[in-house]
């Protein structure tokens, strides 16, 4: 599903360069729940943008869905955009918009053309986008207009809206950070039932450290752009993913050893 070897990401150049990601290595097989942990400024995002083709590795290897990052062209790239979901921390919904026409918009990768109007969207794609309100309990709200939703209303629409690709991934950044925590909650229990359901690989940056381990079959904790922790939730206590946020000054090299989770943790 994911295969890393080296990844590694700079911005800028010269005095200026800033290391993003540092040799990330790792190994996602298919139907693993991935939580990205680390502090601000870690290289969660950069991490996420990597793996769905939005920026290209400065150097290493990575194959996200057979797709080679580096060495795949533009239209490669857009190709494999469209087999991946990818729920934001703002959800980016078009407010004047029904609650079910920016579902329907999550389709438009497959459509050709632009769309105007609910109905310009083929029946069965509309059939489709109610179907995941039905899934993420909104369908009473399908007529009304996005923005007014609550903000955790909002986020299942935008959870709805990825679905209608069909994803073989789904990636999420800190999709809860603006959540009270009840809606945080239903998020996450729906991104759970989503992957269990679907037998969907999730690979999400959170800063809930709490919510990570109820939620996740894995944690992958990131310090200055480098794998520093990769365990089972299971294999792992609070004390020791707190490490993370608080030995701030800490050499990344020195932090808890890095454990490959047994294959097969979803
Ligand atoms: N486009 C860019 N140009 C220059 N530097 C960048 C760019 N994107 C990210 N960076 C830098 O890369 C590092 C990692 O940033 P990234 O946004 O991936 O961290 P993060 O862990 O997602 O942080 P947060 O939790 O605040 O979202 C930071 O030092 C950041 O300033």
């Amino acid at each position: 599903m994911i295969r890393l070897t080296g990844l590694t990401k700079r911005f800028g150049g010269g005095p200026d360069v800033r290391t993003a990601l540092d040799q990330v290595s790792f190994d996602v097989t298919g139907g693993e729940v991935v939580a990205l942990l680390g502090l601000s400024g870690s290289g969660k995002s950069t991490l996420l943008a990597q793996l769905n083709g939005l920026q290209r590795p400065t150097s290493g290897t990575g194959t996200v869905l057979g797709t080679d990052l580096a060495g795949t062209g533009d239209a490669g790239l857009r190709e494999l955009r469209r087999r991946i979901g990818f729920v934001f921390q703002q959800f980016h919904l078009v407010g004047r918009l029904t609650v079910l026409e920016n579902v329907c918009t999550g389709a438009l990768g497959s459509l050709r053309g632009p769309r105007l109007g609910l109905f310009t969207y083929p029946r069965a794609i509309r059939e489709r986008a109610l179907d995941g309100l039905e899934r993420v309990g909104l369908a009473g709200h399908a007529f009304q207009r996005a923005d007014t939703l609550s903000g955790g209303q909002q986020q299942r629409v935008a959870v709805a809206r990825s679905l209608m690709q069909r994803p073989e991934l789904l990636l999420a950044d800190e999709p809860v950070a603006s959540l009270d925590p009840e809606s945080s909650a239903q998020i996450m229990r729906l991104l759970r039932d989503v992957a269990d359901q679907g037998r969907l690989t999730v690979l999400c940056s959170l800063h809930q450290v709490d919510v990570a381990l109820s939620w996740a079959d894995r944690i992958i904790g990131l310090r200055q752009g480098r794998v520093v922790m990769d365990l089972a939730t299971r294999d792992i206590d609070r004390a020791e993913v707190m490490r993370l946020y608080t030995e701030v000054g800490a050499d990344p090299a020195v932090l808890p050893a890095t454990v490959a989770p047994p294959t097969g943790t979803g």
